[in-house]
């Protein structure tokens, strides 16, 4: 079952005197999808970071429905029932899918009826990667590589999913492919999902509600339409106070 997550007044860094994010307020509905955007360097990875607990969390609060887990460490926010979808390749290239897959229920790999049924429900999720269960995970696209390691994340029945930039480094063929099955994720309303994201429009396309962050800081959020709709004053406004990479 997955749960709302809160996040309040949250401050990070990753060194004493530096503070990257100085006071962070979000919630994301269970069940619903929730985008971050912002320019380049504002916070956005290090916030799924903070609350993965892989960088210091220096104040404030995170509960994931009602459990407080900001001062847990990463692996008993795992056992909390956050997953981590890191920015960088994860995916084990020398093993198949399925063990991949596996991988991502190792601490209930036991319980083999339920591992099955939870491998098969991310396989009938992910159209594109079910066909290639047998294959070597290292042969598959850049995309199906990323969308191993989404479902890898799916696998252990979390409540909280976190995608940092999941099209990173992709083609705009593949990033298409890869939003589409995020799509069929959101639609699922299986888990709450806070997700990292540079392709500004794919992220505003899938999206329920969106944040943007500036420096480290709350700048605005709305509903992903309402931000649609005042994107380019949004933009604007980023790139007036410091330049962006942003893709669109
Ligand atoms: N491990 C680290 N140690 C020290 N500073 C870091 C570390 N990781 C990130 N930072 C700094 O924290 C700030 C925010 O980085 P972060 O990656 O969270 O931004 P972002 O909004 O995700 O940007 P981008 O879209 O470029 O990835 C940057 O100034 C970055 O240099």
């Amino acid at each position: 079952m997955s749960e709302a997550i809160t996040i309040k007044g949250l401050r990070v860094a990753y060194e004493s005197d530096i503070e990257i994010l100085r006071g962070i307020d979000m919630l994301g509905g269970a069940n619903t999808l929730t985008a971050i955007i912002g320019p380049n360097g504002a916070g956005k990875s290090t916030l799924l970071k903070g609350v993965a607990g892989v960088a210091p969390v220096t104040g404030g609060e995170i509960h994931l429905g009602g459990q407080r887990i900001e001062a847990l460490n990463p692996a008993q926010r795992v056992g909390a029932g956050v997953s981590f979808v890191p920015q960088e390749a994860s995916v084990f290239g020398q093993m198949t899918v399925l063990e991949n897959l596996r991988l991502g229920g190792w601490h209930r790999r036991k319980d083999k009826a339920w591992l099955e049924r939870r491998i098969a429900f991310c396989g009938d999720l992910f159209h594109s990667i079910k066909p290639h269960l047998e294959r070597r995970a290292g042969d598959l696209s850049g995309g199906q590589q990323k969308l191993v390691e989404i479902a890898r994340g799916l696998v252990g029945e979390p409540r909280l999913l976190l995608l940092d930039e999941p099209t990173a480094g992709l083609s705009p063929v593949m990033v298409r492919e890869v939003y589409r099955e995020i799509a069929r994720l959101k639609e699922s309303r299986s888990v709450t999902v806070l997700l990292v994201e540079q392709n500004v429009r794919e992220a505003l396309a899938v999206a329920d509600h969106v944040y943007v962050l500036a420096m480290g800081q709350n700048d605005t959020d709305g509903p992903a339409a309402e931000i649609a709709g005042r994107l380019d004053g949004i933009v604007r406004n980023w790139m007036s106070r410091e330049g962006s990479g942003m893709a669109s």
